[in-house]
């Protein structure tokens, strides 16, 4: 019966070790100092507001016309001792002005404490969602793959909201402690025995209140399932919008939507019914208790009643303060569920990540060496890549063919160290890729991957992107570099028109060519092209290759391409089938052979024969 085992049999116990493990994580996110400082200055303003309706009973009985010895004895006595030798008017003014400024500065106390809470509250949000971006960006692509995007983004955007609320419930439930601990020591200090009775009728209640709410835990579980279903069909809508269209599956699409919505709806409105049933069960017999209280004790005493009129009045304030605790333990059970998942995509200790190692090199002198590298995507079965063995030379062009899933970008992401290698070694030169300074290993390579990805910003901020200090001549020198420049400078605003989301759209080839001046700008010494030019026209990918003929002189490139026009000038062909090498070699020696690349050669040129 853990927070992990929802199916828990007791009502209590589930939810209990829930809420425990979701106030254990909400207490870590707090500075030291918070959590004490919030306290002390709940009991601060409760002591003061109790002075304030404790100095009720020495104003009920000024209003009597008793005498002024009814001052007498107790603390409360001992304070007011100078206002026995005041007239009758004047202790009366006295003492109302005293319980004046008691509000006053307990309002005070109250209101710095408000600003205390708003304070912690919006930096520990505001900590919460960084935190997770910055997890969400260190971690290894391996993690990321096995998560759908719409749930990611419903941890960031939606539960980091629901765990803010249940930390503001937190402090809420701290100070309403206080509250009803210094109201209780003044309760004891009136008249134990009617606090005793309160007491054992406020544990009734809230064991009453406890069991009427049991299954809030479960459901806030179920609603936190709820809204990432409902996140992911969002973020499916969006992204395959145009696929939808395409296939006619508007109708699907909306039905699916309509169940994930209907699902959150549904869920919401259980807990909500749920969760504002411990406000009237606990106004019923809070009420119940208190009419009970008065009509015992002025039966029994009626002289009592300053003091029982100051009873009342001190219970009347404990009461809101001790319901609210029930209400803010249902709010934080409810609540578990977006705590936990919150915590668990902040958790270090289960995830993978891709480190940094401390080795720098001037430049890349030899070879990138992959030997004997073997990789399978997390929750694949199938190894991508199988004992590969290869060198990538530096400073010459090496061409990487083969069928489609041969494991061509697997290798080039295992180059770029988005994964690490199950088995094998990858050497840059004599050191382990793995010992390299991952920031500055990256910074030596400029690729164009298949995803082009153009951010909602102007032409030159994307082009820019990856190299911020470039100035707008380096960014048009690159653009032409990429044949851009032309389309770039026919846009409405040119290099200033916005792209990406919420600005105009561009083609498959405009945007290759500026994912291509993208990479060109970093002046990078490794180049990888993956399936760079594919979009693009003939005439268009020959500029380019031009371009990059004299671009990559020098440099190392990695170019993958299935057009085998595209490789033809490589000084080096290395042919992948199955995630193993089949081939390697220049074109003549592929070409001669009776091998893969041979078929796929004399498919190329004449489409008419067949493959194998
Ligand atoms: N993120 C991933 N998670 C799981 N499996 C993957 C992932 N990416 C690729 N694979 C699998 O790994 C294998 C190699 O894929 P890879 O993308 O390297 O092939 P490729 O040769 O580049 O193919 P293409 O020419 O179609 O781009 C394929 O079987 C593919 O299904």
């Amino acid at each position: 019966m853990t927070a992990d085992n929802p199916t828990a049999p007791s009502p209590f116990s589930g939810a209990d070790a829930a809420v425990g493990k979701s106030l254990r994580l909400l207490v870590r996110l707090y500075p030291r100092w918070a959590l004490p400082a919030v306290l002390l200055l709940g009991v601060l303003s409760y002591c003061i507001e109790g002075l304030g309706i404790s100095l009720f009973v020495p104003l009920i009985q000024a209003l009597q016309q008793a005498p002024a010895d009814g001052l007498q004895g107790g603390i409360l006595g001992r304070i007011l001792a100078p206002l026995a030798h005041m007239d009758a008017d004047a202790r009366l003014m006295a003492i109302g002005g005293f319980i004046f400024g008691t509000t006053i500065v307990k309002n005070l106390i109250t209101y710095g404490n408000a600003l205390l809470h708003a304070f912690l509250n919006s930096r520990i949000t505001h900590k919460l969602r960084t935190s997770i971006v910055r997890q969400l960006l260190s971690l290894s692509h391996a993690y990321i793959d096995g998560k759908q995007s719409g749930q990611l983004m419903n941890t960031l955007a939606t539960e980091t909201w629901r765990t803010a609320d249940a930390l503001s419930a937190f402090m809420s439930l701290l100070i309403s402690i206080s509250a009803v601990g210094v109201f209780s020591v003044l309760l004891l200090v009136i008249s134990w025995r009617l606090t005793l009775i309160v007491a054992v009728s406020t544990a009734v209640i809230s064991l009453v209140t406890r069991f009427a709410t049991a299954g809030v835990k479960r459901l806030g579980q179920e609603a936190v399932e709820a809204n990432k279903g409902l996140a992911t069909r969002m973020w499916e809508l969006f992204g395959g919008m145009k696929v939808i269209r395409a296939f006619g599956r508007e109708a699907y699409e909306r039905e699916r939507f309509e169940v994930a919505s209907r699902q959150v709806r549904d869920t919401f409105f259980r807990l909500d019914m749920l969760s504002a049933m411990t406000h009237p069960v606990h106004e019923v017999l809070s009420v119940l208790v208190l009419l009970g209280i008065i009509l015992h004790a002025v039966m029994a005493d009626r002289s009592s009643l300053p003091l029982l009129i100051a009873f009342s009045m001190i219970l009347f304030r404990l009461q809101p303060q001790a319901r609210y605790i029930g209400s803010a333990w249902v709010a934080l059970s409810a609540a578990a569920g977006s705590v936990r998942d919150v915590m668990w995509l902040l958790d270090t200790a289960d995830k993978s990540y891709i480190r940094s190692g401390r080795t720098t090199i001037r430049r890349l002198e030899r070879a990138i060496s992959f030997e004997n590298v073997s990789f399978r995507y997390p929750g694949s079965d199938a190894r991508a890549l199988h004992g590969v063995s290869l060198e990538i030379e530096a400073g010459r062009t090496t061409a990487l063919v083969g069928p489609s899933g041969a494991g061509k970008t697997t290798l080039v992401n295992l180059i770029c160290r988005f994964y690490d290698a199950d088995a094998g070694e990858i050497r840059v030169d004599d050191h382990r890729i793995s010992d390299l300074d991952l920031d500055g290993w990256r910074g030596r390579i400029g690729i164009v991957s298949q995803d082009i990805y153009m951010f909602g910003a102007t032409v030159a901020e994307n082009i820019a992107y990856g190299s911020p200090e470039a100035d707008r001549a380096a960014i048009e020198a690159a653009a032409r570099l990429a044949d851009a420049d032309a389309f770039i400078q026919r846009l409405p605003a040119g290099y200033d028109t916005r792209i990406g989301d919420g600005g105009i759209s561009l083609s498959g080839g405009q945007r290759q060519r500026l994912a291509l001046a993208r990479a060109i700008i970093r002046d990078p010494e490794i180049l990888i092209l993956d399936e760079a030019t594919n979009a693009l026209d003939s005439l268009s990918e020959h500029l380019i290759r031009d371009a990059l003929d004299h671009f990559g002189r020098d440099r190392t490139v990695v170019v993958i391409a299935h057009r085998l026009s595209t490789i033809e000038r490589a000084d080096r062909i290395v042919v992948l089938d199955h995630g193993q090498i089949a081939e390697e070699g220049d074109l003549e020696t592929l070409v001669a052979k009776a091998g893969l690349f041979h078929r796929m050669y004399r498919l190329q040129h004449s489409p008419s024969l067949s493959v194998r």
